[in-house]
């Protein structure tokens, strides 16, 4: 094991992890999972304990045998071997709290009795009880200065109510010790980005409105609510999905070179781009943002229902599963560059990629009919398949081809480059960055409040017009109007790869 050794000579991510909402759904498809993986791959190191809380009544051995069900549910037969399932299974205690008694909290002191590891306090709950479990860490003495907080998106239903959520973990935990996840921060390819931009001198110097025309970030999401109404019906598309990651993928895309690798240069550049993010005026709002909700449809081969048919439906609702928009960051760099975004709910595939189109030349000499192929475009597939291609051109060979163009791929395809490497999934990266006291890949308060700025203003604009989202069938694209939407401006969608 490779462990950077920290204060009292333990290494970096020695660490009690006392994991809130233990039996949730984040938990248990996600978390543990994420966490067996690392102990697989030998990154936990042998002290690391998880201390399972939640209201439901087990015991820790009732308790590992649900995370073993969950594990055999996530995790694929070959890698989940008897050894590594048994070390993991040794490290889990249960205890049951209500998050909202303080008295339950002394189970937490009690588990941590003598340990002289920092503490993490993962909080896989709702974000209306971080402040009140805050406190009643505080209020129990079950807190010290190294604990660390996690925190999941998301933070809040806007500025407001995210700055009452971020000011009640703020009076108990320093920004320095939260750690606010978007998990897509945490995806292989997203963390590329970075790679690909700063290591790059091609890249580098290419970087800006001088040589890309525009950028496309398309998250398309096969799967329809997953029986989450409840939650899902007050959030919408624009909540759940572009605050949060696809404002990120934005930032990282836009943002200027930060001076080093350090969480607050980084972040610091990233505030930048989401202050510089136009907001939408009447005209535009109509012309560049189009709201959808999928009607009945397929998936996969089968037929689903229609998003006002799910269980629990309120057959009124006009809360989106589809956005589309044309937006810009109005700064030096990419003024005049529109930014095209998409994410909806049952679409015909998962699919997540950005695409950044270069200028053409200045001047074109080959045949005028195959104009339209002669810029290159850069494709970073976040999932499934990550890895990133860069479209050129090339002469089509052959002698009766003369000089005709063909555009083709110089592609790096992670898992054949890289056969040998499993690629983790993004909770696997973020605990273990958590484990280290490594805030680069979590969010900064500032962030999460200049990206709420900018989606409330565009929700007030769209209720002060309430107009029905358009519907379009499980299935597909997303409403005709989205495609429309960019070949106004003579463009399309990326579809190949
Ligand atoms: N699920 C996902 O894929 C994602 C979730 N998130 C975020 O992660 C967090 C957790 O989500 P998720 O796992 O889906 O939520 P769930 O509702 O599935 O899980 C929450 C857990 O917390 C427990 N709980 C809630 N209130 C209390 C309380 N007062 N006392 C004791 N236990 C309590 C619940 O217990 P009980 O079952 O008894 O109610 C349950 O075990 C949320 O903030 C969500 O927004 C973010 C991204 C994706
Ligand atoms: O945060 C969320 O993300 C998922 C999509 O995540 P992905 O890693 O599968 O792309 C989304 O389904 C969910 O609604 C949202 O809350």
């Amino acid at each position: 094991m490779n462990h950077e050794t920290g204060p009292l000579g333990m290494s970096n991510s020695e660490v009690d992890l006392a994991l809130f909402g233990a039996l949730g759904d984040l938990a248990l498809r996600k978390l543990y999972p994420a966490l067996y993986q690392l102990d697989r791959e030998g990154l936990l190191p042998e002290t690391t304990r998880v201390l399972g809380l939640a209201r439901q009544e087990y015991d820790t051995a009732a308790f590992q045998a649900r995370v073993t069900e969950a594990l055999k549910q996530r995790v694929k037969a070959s890698e989940l071997d008897k050894e590594s399932l048994k070390r993991f299974l040794a490290r889990l205690d249960y205890a049951r709290v209500d998050f909202n008694q303080v008295e339950g909290y002394e189970a937490i002191r009690g588990w941590r009795e003598g340990s002289p590891r920092p503490m993490i306090v993962y909080l896989a709950v709702p974000a209306s009880i971080y402040g009140s479990i805050c406190r009643n860490l505080q209020a129990s003495g079950s807190l010290d200065g190294e604990t660390r907080v996690v925190v999941e998106k998301p933070i809040g239903y806007d500025l407001e109510s995210s700055q009452e959520i971020n000011d009640a973990i703020g009076e108990v935990f320093p920004e320095s010790r939260v750690y606010r996840i978007d998990h897509y921060l945490g995806k292989e390819t997203v963390q590329n980005l970075i790679a690909l931009r700063f290591a790059n001198p091609l890249f580098g110097t290419q970087w800006n409105q001088n040589h890309i025309s525009h950028v496309e970030i398309t998250v398309a999401e096969q799967v329809g609510i997953e029986g989450r109404w409840g939650y899902f019906d007050q959030a919408g598309q624009l909540r759940d999905m572009v605050q949060n990651h696809l404002l990120q993928l934005v930032c990282l895309i836009a943002m200027d070179p930060p001076a080093n690798l350090d969480a607050d240069a980084i972040r610091d550049e990233k505030v930048k781009v989401l202050k510089a993010l136009k907001p939408f005026g009447t005209e535009s709002l109509g012309r560049d943002v189009v709201r959808g909700q999928y009607t009945a449809g397929t998936s996969g081969g089968q037929s689903v229902p229609g998003y006002l048919e799910e269980e629990g439906a309120n057959t009124e609702s006009h809360t989106e599963t589809f956005v589309a928009m044309k937006t810009e960051v109005a700064n030096w760099r990419w003024a005049g560059v529109p930014f095209y975004l998409r994410t909806g709910k049952r679409m015909p595939e998962k699919l997540s990629q950005i695409v950044i189109h270069f200028r053409q030349q200045p001047h074109y000499i080959f045949d005028p009919d195959q104009r339209s192929l002669a810029a290159n475009k850069l494709i970073i597939r976040l999932q499934p398949e990550e890895g990133i291609a860069l479209q050129v051109l090339t002469k089509d060979s052959g002698l009766d081809k003369g000089m005709r163009l063909r555009p083709g791929p110089l592609h790096l395809d992670f898992s054949s480059a890289f056969p040998k490497s499993r690629i983790p999934d993004a909770y696997e990266r973020l605990l273990l960055e958590v484990m280290k006291g490594q805030q680069y890949l979590f969010v900064r308060r500032d962030e999460v409040e200049y990206a709420w700025r900018w989606c409330d203003q565009l929700i007030a604009a769209w209720e002060a017009h309430d107009s029905p989202p358009r519907r379009y069938p499980a299935g597909s694209w997303g409403p005709v109007a989205s495609i429309a939407m960019i070949t106004q401006d003579g463009r399309s969608w990326y579809e190949d790869y």
